[in-house]
């Protein structure tokens, strides 16, 4: 026989530093976003993970609306073990005409062993009497009873209003009066939901700031659809909610719900709050990057605080000045968030980047002035022929050594290499390439096959390598992408191939550029072996 939540309940009672509660709603609105599927083993790594950032609560999915989200919630109560956060379960009021005892959503969040429960509840008057279907008393008795009956079960109560602010612009007395309903009945806090989110911030503050009056813990649910979620969640902060929801890299619904790792940003580096444990932002990076590993939604570079490229410098006015101070063009030390300052070297450079970015790679360049000028030259003329280092930081690296060096870095001389394509009787086509090279004093001649020209080279010259150098074994090609550059003369195109390659533990990019898609692909695969091999600490005719 099932025991109260009471008995049951997991992770109960675990408050956040501060008596601000941040909301994580990752696995149930996040999961509502398009293309965004969790399993039950995704939740529980993605549960750990925002623990691990120390997040107040972390709201499940909503137990009886899918058998998914009900196992999730029995599992995590045997096995999850928060250590900071408590796990809530989402679901609606009880449905009209029925009893909150009765209605089997109710009784499934009472059974889900969470001790917070959310409920979803309406607030627009259109909303309740169009798409509920009933009428406004109605709905504020399903919102009392569904309240009182939890609370009595045990359970904390949160209650999210769906679509309050377009309520409270059709009908301010009644959104206001549901406000109370929920508060009165029970409910700690009751979330304040931008749900179709076509808000303002400064729409926010007004609505936020009347409906403080009423004395009931407020919090804010944001959608993105103006790009002003985080904006619109600061806001009501300022306004006076001291409960804030949001999903880690702004996953959701439609457009997304507020990043909640920005707006946690904000609320201790912008606003001095304390809202998450000591030394917990600085894990936010890493956090984010995890969740979207499980996510399987490739982050977004240029996300605030914890995108790669969120302090990455590109212009070469910006690094000569952050040369002299970072700070100068950074609005916080990315470390604060676990980030690091990048630079990007490209034809935007000027002898500043390539000096800082020199550093980055291990090599000193400021006490010669005159190599400095010729390595941003030839960056400049490179990029001009349609070479990109921002994203080839491998290639860079064997430019500077062959600056540094007086040669570039070489582990075997080509002699020739060939490659055919061939299709008979309507097979797919099948490649196969001849390499011909002196490696260590050995010259090899080696065929390989491919189900294309690059994969064939590829093969080739790898098996030609190896045979000297066994490191080798370990790389593998990883990614591989073309791109036609249109210099602007029709005819003259060229091809661009960015090459990404393993060892198994990091990995590294080089580029190639060339008349056509096999000289580049070749290009890049020289530099890629070669880049390899100098990580890897083998001597090159030229170091050693
Ligand atoms: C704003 C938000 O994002 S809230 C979160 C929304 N999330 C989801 O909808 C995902 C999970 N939902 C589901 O799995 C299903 O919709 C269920 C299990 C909840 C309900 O499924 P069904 O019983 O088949 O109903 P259906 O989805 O067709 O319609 C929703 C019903 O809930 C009612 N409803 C909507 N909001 C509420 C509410 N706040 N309180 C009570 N009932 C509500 C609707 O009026 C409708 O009732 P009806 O069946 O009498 O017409
Ligand atoms: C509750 C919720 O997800 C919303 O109103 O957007």
């Amino acid at each position: 026989m099932p025991t109260g939540p009471k008995d049951r309940a997991v992770n109960a009672g675990h408050q956040s530093v501060s008596d601000f509660h941040v909301y994580d709603t990752t696995m149930r609105d996040g999961a509502q976003q398009e293309g965004l599927n969790l399993s039950v083993q995704d939740k529980m790594h993605i549960a750990r993970h925002l623990d691990d950032l120390g997040v107040g609560y972390i709201e499940g999915g909503w137990p009886g609306s899918n058998p998914k989200d009900t196992e999730f919630f029995a599992l995590a109560a045997k096995e999850l073990g928060l250590k900071h956060a408590t796990l809530a379960a989402f679901g609606a009021t009880r449905r009209a005409g029925v009893q909150a005892s009765e209605d089997p959503l109710i009784q499934a969040l009472r059974d889900s062993g969470a001790s917070v429960v959310t409920l979803v509840a309406k607030s627009h008057d259109r909303h309740v009497t169009e798409a509920l279907r009933t009428t406004l008393e109605e709905n504020l008795a399903m919102v009392r009873d569904t309240v009182t009956y939890l609370r009595e079960e045990g359970q904390r109560v949160f209650v999210d209003l769906e679509h309050f602010f377009d309520g409270y612009r059709a009908n301010r007395d009644y959104a206001l009066e549901v406000v109370r309903a929920a508060g009165d009945a029970g409910a700690e806090v009751v979330i304040l939901c931008d749900t179709n989110g076509g808000m303002l911030p400064h729409w926010v503050t007004e609505i936020v700031t009347d409906v403080a009056t009423t004395g009931v813990r407020l919090g804010i649910h944001a959608h993105n659809d103006t790009g002003c979620a985080v904006a619109n969640s600061m806001a009501a902060v300022q306004a006076g909610v001291t409960h804030v929801q949001g999903c880690v890299n702004g996953y959701g619904e439609r457009t997304g719900n507020a990043d909640l790792i920005t707006c946690v940003a904000n609320l201790e580096l912008k606003l001095g709050m304390t809202v998450l444990p000591e030394g917990s932002l600085a894990d936010a990076s890493r956090i984010s990057h995890a969740i979207a590993e499980i996510t399987n939604y490739p982050p977004s570079a240029r996300q605030p605080y914890t995108g790669v490229s969120a302090f990455a410098h590109k212009a070469g006015l910006h690094a000569s000045a952050i040369r002299v101070d970072p700070n100068l063009y950074q609005h916080i030390d990315p470390a604060l968030v676990g980030n690091d300052m990048r630079l990007l070297v490209s034809e935007m450079a000027g002898r500043a980047t390539i000096e800082l970015k020199g550093k980055e790679l291990g090599f000193d360049l400021a006490d010669d002035p005159a190599r400095l000028a010729r390595v941003t030259d030839r960056v400049k003329a490179m990029e001009q022929a349609g070479y990109t280092f921002e994203a080839a930081d491998a290639s860079f690296e064997l430019l500077l050594a062959e600056e540094i060096d007086g040669a570039r870095p070489s582990y075997f001389d080509v002699e020739s290499w060939r490659v055919l394509a061939e299709s008979a009787r309507g097979d797919d086509a099948v490649a196969e390439a001849t390499v011909k090279l002196v490696a260590g004093g050995v010259r090899l001649a080696v065929i390989g096959e491919g189900n294309g020209p690059v994969n064939a080279l590829d093969h080739a010259l790898r098996q030609a390598i190896e045979q000297v150098y066994p490191d080798v074994a370990r790389f593998h090609l990883i990614d591989f992408r073309v791109r036609i550059l249109d210099q602007g003369h029709g005819t003259d195109a060229v091809t661009r191939v960015l090459i990404e390659t393993s060892d198994g533990k990091d990995s590294w990019v080089t580029v190639g550029v060339g008349a056509n898609i096999i000289e580049a692909s070749w290009e890049a695969l020289v530099d890629a072996l070669t880049y390899g091999l100098r990580r890897h600490g083998v001597a090159s005719r030229t170091n050693g």
